[in-house]
């Protein structure tokens, strides 16, 4: 009923488009990264990304995702530089995971996909109000993306700073949400180097259910990922 969306084959990424027209915008995400035909640009300066005072309020099963909710009150866990020219607050980070192996991370590089993709979302308070109001402004948000990809480490909780990989070395192009409303108010910076999780930990993210505590019907939450969409001429920058 209305605008409930999900992964399903009845309400999954190819029926979007029928609540949320956008879908078939200019703009959407995630898109296969090509490596060799991003263009290298002098211009990109050094992502910097500060969490170390980073106050994370909850972490919940949105019915879609486990999401880890941070105070976004003040400029306390910023990210800046690279493809932006404001600091942009982080408000929440989430996972997109597959039912196994290779399968699960939104973005694909020349067509490889990852086990998960780990998303820090962030929003541009120095231009607007709100995370609402920045959500549906070209510039309004800034998520990044980090590829996990299964092997024998562990690690340690979900501090997000140690969840960074060694290297900042990253992909951006404008883009958008990758589930609805899929506003195109993404600017996206895709790490190049994936951080390393157990199996164990993505079975536990592959245990999440679907739905909330309340709803009967359990579904397993596993493929919660969108395909890649068309780049529509769009480039696909890298940082040097
Ligand atoms: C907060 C939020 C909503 C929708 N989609 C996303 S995502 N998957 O593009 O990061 N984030
Ligand atoms: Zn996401």
């Amino acid at each position: 009923t209305g605008h409930h969306w999900g992964y399903g084959k009845e309400d999954g990424p190819s029926s979007w488009y029928k609540n949320y027209p956008v879908a078939e915008g200019n703009r959407q995400s995630p898109i296969d990264i090509v490596p060799n035909e991003a263009s290298r640009d002098r211009d990109l300066g050094p992502l910097m990304i500060n969490y170390d005072h980073c106050t994370s309020i909850n972490i919940s099963n949105n019915g879609h995702s486990v999401v880890v909710e941070f105070n976004d009150s003040d400029d306390r866990s910023v990210i800046k530089g690279g493809p932006l020219d404001n600091p942009y607050r982080l408000k929440q980070f989430h996972f997109h995971w597959g039912g196994k192996g290779h399968e699960g991370s939104e973005h694909t590089v020349s067509g490889k996909g990852f086990a998960s993709e780990l998303h820090l979302v962030h929003w541009n308070a120095v231009k607007y109000k709100t995370y609402g109001e920045a959500s549906t402004a070209p510039d309004g948000l800034a998520v990044l993306g980090i590829f996990l990809e299964g092997s024998i480490t562990d690690f340690k909780g979900f501090n997000p700073k140690c969840l960074l990989p060694s290297s900042l070395h990253f992909w951006t192009y404008l883009g958008s949400l990758t589930t609805p409303p899929l506003h195109e108010s993404v600017i996206w910076i895709v790490l190049k180097e994936p951080i390393e999780v157990s199996e164990k930990q993505l079975g536990m993210l592959r245990m999440l259910l679907f739905t909330e505590e309340e709803d009967n019907q359990k579904m397993r939450m596993e493929n919660n990922f969108r395909p890649p969409q068309p780049l529509k001429g769009r480039r696909v920058r890298s940082s040097n």
